[in-house]
């Protein structure tokens, strides 16, 4: 009686060992894992979970994720207006505007202008210069000793990224900052309502905190400012100029200062625990960052133009969104909608269920990526007939696709290949070991980590001989990488 009626085009459905609630329950506890089980179980291309009287759809065929990130009548705005009025909190008076999505639209033009073309290249360039600067400031043979390489990369992000959106008067310090991985964790737990707060109390106020600093900058306009990024600018432009207050712009611009960090950072991390834990893959990286690099007396400027192109460094950023991202992709099905695979095979998705993908079953997939697939091997990418890169690449989702494709996935690979291929080229990296890769937080894109019994250990950071007080710099005047088009 309480069990959905099945169509015969549906997915096939698997049945959960608990009725009813089965499914619910391994989703809450073992979050993305889950779907890599049933993968793993079933190797269905699309399945149908059934929970209590609704209908979820996951989706692991990489022919289906794409058709689903493409699909009209797969929804992603219901979700987008549910975060930003239960996660996010925006004030009462602005939350119907979430349910107009031609005002959606319009609000989310600035983003993909923001973050593409001469905007791109200009945030760039700042970003750029304060990891130079960052960097610079570590001089001399002895450099420094990191005993949290987690914090350490987190707030050197932080300060980057935020200086590069907010510009000179931005009001986010580190110190405030931080308070975003206190909201980060509990996302999931706030979106569900599930008693918020009482389980989420801190992240509540975290995020509270946040908005609160945010809030002068844009009342006082500061927004406006010559340095402040188009992105930040053009966006709380756009907002004032279908109505929003500017008293209400700290609150439904949060997600600014949430989005370019909350991937970033994690993928910073593995990044480099993945490149400075193995010496070779260093040495490799460092003769491209030579290739691209001219020394003036005692400056070294890197062309970034010329950087983003070696292949090897780039086979080393595919590897790493391969193996450490893991996001989730969800949908809500607004019409009877036609998903068709790569083999022709159709599936026919019902009004009203819930459509989701967890990126890792593609990225780990051992059909698509071989026996090594959980094993970091930047040479996969390496030397691919045309048909070989096709499947790989067709096999890769860090970023999302269709409409909702991550707008500021360019700005990322700059500033974490940036960083890398500078700090490989300067510096002696020491001590660096790579934690086991966990699941994500619930809702989270990026891989969460362990470390050994002695955590990270301390790392050392110091001028290799000859580069003890070169001053590095980047120039992006070749041009930045821009897959936006
Ligand atoms: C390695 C870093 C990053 C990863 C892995 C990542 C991943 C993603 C993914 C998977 C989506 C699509 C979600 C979906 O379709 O369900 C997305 C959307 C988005 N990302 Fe990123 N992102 C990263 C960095 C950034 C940065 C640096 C910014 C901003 C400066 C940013 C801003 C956004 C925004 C605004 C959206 C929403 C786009 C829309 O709904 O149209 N992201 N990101």
């Amino acid at each position: 009686l309480i069990s959905p009626a099945y169509d015969p085009r549906e997915p096939p459905v698997i049945k959960p060992k608990i009725p009813l609630i089965g499914h619910i329950i391994s989703i809450a506890t073992e979050a993305s894992g889950y779907y890599q089980r049933l993968f793993k179980k079933y190797r269905l291309p699309i399945c149908t979970l059934p929970v209590l009287n609704y209908k979820i759809y996951v989706i692991n065929s990489p022919a289906l994720i794409a058709a689903a990130q493409r699909s009209k009548t797969l929804s992603f705005e219901v979700f987008i207006r549910h975060f930003f009025i239960n996660v996010i909190g925006v004030p009462q008076r602005e939350s119907a505007k979430f349910a107009d999505p031609k005002w959606l639209a319009t609000v989310s033009k600035p983003l993909a202008a923001g973050l593409s073309g001469e905007s791109l290249r200009e945030i760039a360039a700042v970003g750029l210069g304060g990891i130079a600067r960052e960097l610079n400031a570590v001089t001399g043979e002895k450099g420094v000793r990191i005993g949290d390489v987690e914090g350490w990369l987190t707030d050197m992000l932080s300060r980057v990224i935020m200086r590069a959106l907010y510009g000179e008067k931005n009001p986010l310090s580190v110190e405030v900052h931080r308070s975003i991985w206190e909201f980060d964790k509990k996302i999931f737990l706030i979106a569900l309502g599930l008693a918020p707060k009482l389980f989420a109390r801190k992240a509540l106020a975290a995020r509270d905190e946040i908005q609160k600093v945010l809030a002068p900058f844009y009342l006082n306009r500061l927004d406006e400012g010559e340095d402040v990024s188009a992105y930040v600018r053009n966006r709380a432009a756009t907002k004032r100029a279908t109505g929003t207050p500017s008293e209400d712009l700290a609150a439904t611009e949060f997600d600014v200062a949430w989005a370019s960090v909350t991937n970033t950072t994690p993928t910073m991390i593995w990044t480099f625990v993945s490149i400075f834990s193995r010496p070779d893959v260093v040495e490799r990286i460092r003769t491209e960052v030579l290739s691209v690099t001219t020394i003036d007396n005692n400056t070294a400027t890197i062309d970034y133009s010329r950087l983003q192109e070696q292949p090897f460094l780039n086979a080393c950023w595919q590897e790493i969104l391969r193996l450490y991202n893991d996001g989730q992709g969800t949908r809500f099905v607004i019409e009877d909608t036609v998903l068709r695979d790569a083999d022709g095979q159709e599936y026919l998705l019902k009004k009203g269920a819930v459509a989701l993908w967890t990126v890792g079953v593609s990225h780990l997939n051992d059909d698509i990526w071989g026996a090594d697939a959980h094993e970091f091997r930047p040479e996969r990418w390496l030397g691919l007939s045309p048909a070989e890169e096709k499947k790989q690449k067709g096999a890769m989702f860090p970023f999302g696709g269709g409409k909702h494709l991550c707008p500021g996935r360019m700005f990322a690979a700059i500033e974490i290949i940036g960083f890398v291929g500078a700090v490989a080229l300067a510096f002696e990296v020491e001590d660096v070991t790579v934690p086991e890769m966990l699941t994500p937080y619930p809702g989270a894109g990026v891989r969460r980590w362990k470390w050994g019994p002695g955590g990270p250990g301390e790392v050392r950071l110091r001028r290799r001989k000859g580069w003890e007080t070169m001053e590095i710099k980047f120039s992006t005047e070749g041009g930045i990488w821009d897959n936006s088009k």
